[in-house]
């Protein structure tokens, strides 16, 4: 009977060179390569997969070059290729690209980095006039002062789709996917004892890509990172006329990036999913506790969305007609945090994707894979290391 299964689970200890905590995009894609790499892996997942309690569900997310900071756009040059190869070995479309139209303070705050980015890194680009804005992008209404551009290279992933494939890679190279099993406790060590709901293992080496959760898990380490952990309401318009705003028609995703003065940080992505509902969220949340989620109401940020989507999308009825969640898990600077655990360098973290991760996968998949088989990185990822925060961390023990 059950019973006596998890008993016998519980007291044999299965060996893995590497386990990997947390079956989102980032765990997946670690567990992938460290596969790939001949290594023996277990990613482990609390939930029953797929799942839409983390921050990897949801039928789609943007693809982008477009960002303030070279060390992105230069990370996405390799993403893009890393994309592709999946989509040859798993047989499947995960990309389409629209282009992402970018609008925002035409002088002041990312909007200025974001062109300059772009033109600096030779990304194809299309700088649209307030002359020529309405030709390119009818029904959309470009405020007061905003400048508007095209990365071309910009689109949607089929984010479900996606984590389905390379989870199904993962295991086509041996890999073993272990969900409805979370893990209770990690005891560090030269050897690191997992214990999860189901069993006990033993590996030379963690990946911690826990999302939301994983404050709760470095918690058994006796460490803390600064992050908090918000709800994102996922917000579907509908559109007057169907089509208007279809990735059929080739609508381009679209953010619309903030300033002191405006703090609109706002984000599309054309109907695809849904029939006739465009995707438009805020990228502000409310603070949450992953495990109860469902316990945070604040609608806020719909009520800017409807004034947003009242002004600026005209197409769309300006009241939402589909409301889902998903999280991000914030770090200060929104930076992500890729690096080795600051006591025991045989466990590696991979977290706070600050609501921008899923892009960079398969990037980050192959960092996480190589800090863990104690390789040179491929590329400069100082950035990213967790020294950053000394003022802001504290012991959890
Ligand atoms: C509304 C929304 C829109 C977004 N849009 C974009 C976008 O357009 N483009 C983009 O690039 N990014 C976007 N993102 C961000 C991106 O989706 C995230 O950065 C990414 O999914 C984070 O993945 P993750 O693997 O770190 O976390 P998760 O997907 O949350 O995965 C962590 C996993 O760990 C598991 N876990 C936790 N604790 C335990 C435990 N104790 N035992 C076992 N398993 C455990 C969880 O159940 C979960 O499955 C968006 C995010 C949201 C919420
Ligand atoms: O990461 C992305 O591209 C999206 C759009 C901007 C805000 C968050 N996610």
């Amino acid at each position: 009977n059950n019973q006596s299964k998890l008993a016998i689970n519980m007291s044999a200890k299965q060996d893995y060179d590497c386990v990997v905590i947390g079956a989102g995009v980032q765990g997946s894609f670690t567990a992938y390569q460290l596969a790939k790499h001949n290594k023996k892996t277990l990613l482990l997942e609390q939930f029953v997969l797929p799942h839409t309690r983390g921050s990897s569900h949801g039928q789609t997310r943007i693809i982008r070059r477009a960002y303030e900071q070279d060390i992105y756009t230069q990370m996405m040059g390799e993403g893009y290729q890393l994309w592709a190869q999946l989509e040859k070995e798993a047989g499947v479309t995960l990309y389409r690209q629209t282009g992402l139209l970018v609008m925002g303070p035409e002088t002041s705050g990312d909007y200025p980095l974001v062109k300059n980015t772009l033109l600096k890194n030779k990304v194809p680009t299309v700088i649209l006039s307030r002359d020529n804005f309405h030709q390119h992008i009818p029904n959309v209404v470009l405020s007061e002062g905003h400048g508007a551009l095209l990365d071309v290279t910009g689109g949607v992933l089929f984010a479900d789709r996606a984590l389905k494939a390379v989870q199904d890679q993962f295991q086509k190279l041996g890999g073993v996917i272990q969900d409805n099993e979370k893990v209770t406790e990690i005891k560090p060590g030269p050897v690191v004892k997992v214990t999860t709901s189901g069993g006990v293992y033993q590996a030379r080496n963690v990946v911690i890509t826990a999302g939301p959760w994983t404050n709760k898990l470095l918690a058994h380490t006796g460490f803390q990172l600064p992050l908090e952990t918000v709800k994102i309401n996922v917000c579907y318009w509908k559109e007057k006329t169907p089509g208007t705003y279809g990735v059929k028609q080739r609508f381009p995703c679209f953010v619309v990036t903030g300033s002191l003065e405006s703090k609109e940080h706002i984000y599309g992505l054309p109907s695809n999913e849904y029939p006739d509902l465009v995707k438009i969220c805020y990228h502000i949340g409310s603070k949450t506790d992953p495990d109860y989620r469902d316990l945070q109401t604040d609608t806020s940020d719909i009520d800017i969305l409807k004034r947003y989507v009242s002004r600026c999308i005209p197409g769309l009825v300006p009241e939402p007609a589909v409301v889902e969640s998903c999280m991000y898990t914030l770090t200060p600077d929104r930076h992500f945090v890729l690096d080795y655990h600051p006591n025991y360098s045989n466990i590696v973290i991979g977290a706070g994707f600050s609501g921008h991760g899923f892009k960079f996968g398969p990037v980050i998949g192959k960092l996480l894979c190589e800090l863990s088989l104690g390789e040179v990185p491929s590329f400069d990822f100082s950035s990213f290391k967790i020294r950053r925060f000394q003022s802001h961390m504290k012991s959890a023990l």
